[in-house]
């Protein structure tokens, strides 16, 4: 067999002289209960080019079309990015698909292949896993990845952590920290919905009565529906994801805490100011802003601070045109906003009532520091 020299890895084609037995696709003897369970999220894959080995065996091998892989995991965590009783198993493992395709789409890369490592608790039923693992498997063909393994464990709560693979396919992949001077800011996705439909889920308990609210403006039915459903499965543009680099674009990322915390993670590690323009995000707050005010606050806590959405954010040269993408702002230069720019980019300030708000210095809002809501895991 032939080795490649260190730092370089072969292109296998599963028809060159290092092919392996042909793709095995599920369990072949069950003999465990977890073995059966296995089954299940194996059934219905079929082979593909870039699976040489696939589920069954103690790894998977894998061909690449490109000589580096892009790789990202992502875990969901019962209570914490879902409730079993917000939505249906089959919703959980889409969602789990969703948010782990999104990363790979924020490299400007496309899809490859995924493993999935699940804790189930004790009280999931045979039909309930069933569901789990056909959402899952649906999600992430829909997204064009190949399951190609995974790991099974019993848990005192629900925990899908997926791990990711991505192909560039020759092209360079995209930065957090490639934003320049002088770049525009561009947006494509969902922005303010995840976040709406997690409010009514919190205020409501449940899709149903939402819906059942005898409050609830006929006319905003629609809208409590679409919300609540890319609460449950965000709709990812990943398929926009591999036109971007050569469409000219300098920096890239999903937005899963917010617009304005994640801005400001581009901006940071670019060593920029991201200026948003609410007068380009209106269309957006003007959508939810009825169902805001049903539910008592402003949808541009939504659409700023909001995440989960997974929309793709990205900076380029002005006149960047793909379909899907709107203007939402510019870059400008951390020099000239020195006055804003601190060197802890996150600045607190108590307010008068007691509470306090966090300003980071690389994100303003029509040029002004703007208050941040995002959502932080350890925030004290
Ligand atoms: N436990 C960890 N070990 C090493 N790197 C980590 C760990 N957790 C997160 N990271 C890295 O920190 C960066 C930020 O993580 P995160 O905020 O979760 O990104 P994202 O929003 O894209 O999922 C990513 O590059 C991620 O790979
Ligand atoms: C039951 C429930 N409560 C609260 C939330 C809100 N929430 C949980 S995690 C999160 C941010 C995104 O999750 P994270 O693990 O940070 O994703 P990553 O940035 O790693 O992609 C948000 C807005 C939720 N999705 N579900
Ligand atoms: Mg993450």
């Amino acid at each position: 067999m032939t080795t490649s020299p260190p730092g370089e890895s072969a292109q296998v084609e599963p028809s060159s002289p290092h092919s392996l037995p042909s793709f095995q696709g599920a369990v072949p003897t069950p003999i465990t209960a977890e073995d059966r369970l296995i089954a299940d999220f194996t059934a219905g894959l079929h082979a593909h080019k870039r699976v040489l080995v696939g589920s069954g065996d103690d790894c998977a091998v894998l061909a690449h079309p490109d000589s580096r892989s892009v790789i990202s995991t992502d875990v969901l965590v019962e209570g914490v990015h879902f409730r079993r009783d917000w939505m249906s198993l089959e919703q959980i493992g889409r969602r789990a698909a969703a948010q782990n395709a999104a990363d790979i789409a924020a490299m400007g890369a496309s899809a490859h292949s995924a493993v999935a490592a699940v804790t189930i608790p004790k009280d999931m039923g045979n039909n309930e896993i069933t569901a789990l693992a056909t959402g899952l498997a649906k999600g992430l063909e829909s997204y064009g990845y190949a399951l190609v393994g995974g790991d099974l464990s019993s848990g005192p709560c629900l925990q899908i952590a997926v791990t990711v693979i991505g192909d560039l396919a020759g092209r360079p992949p995209l930065l957090r920290c490639g934003a320049q001077v002088g770049d525009q800011v561009y947006f494509a996705g969902n922005l303010g919905d995840s976040a709406a439909g997690l409010a009514l889920l919190e205020r409501f308990q449940s899709p149903q009565a939402a819906l059942d609210d005898p409050t609830l403006p006929g006319s905003l039915r629609g809208l409590v529906n679409k919300v609540i459903s890319r609460y449950q499965v965000p709709e990812v543009p990943a398929s926009l994801a591999s036109r971007l680099a050569l469409a000219g674009a300098h920096a890239l990322m999903d937005v899963s805490d917010g617009l304005s915390r994640d801005g400001a993670k581009i901006a940071a590690a670019s060593g920029v100011v991201i200026d948003l323009h609410p007068v380009l995000l209106e269309k957006y707050a003007q959508r939810l802003a009825d169902l805001a005010s049903f539910l008592g606050t402003s949808s541009w806590d939504w659409i700023l601070g909001g995440g989960e959405d997974h929309g793709l954010l990205c900076t380029a040269p002005a006149g960047f045109a793909i379909p899907g993408f709107t203007l939402i702002g510019e870059v400008l230069s951390a020099s000239t906003q020195a006055a804003n720019i601190t060197n802890k980019p996150e600045v607190t300030f108590s307010n008068e009532d007691d509470s306090s708000s966090s300003f980071n210095a690389y994100l303003l809002v029509e040029g002004q520091p703007y208050a941040q809501h995002g959502w932080d895991h350890f925030a004290s």
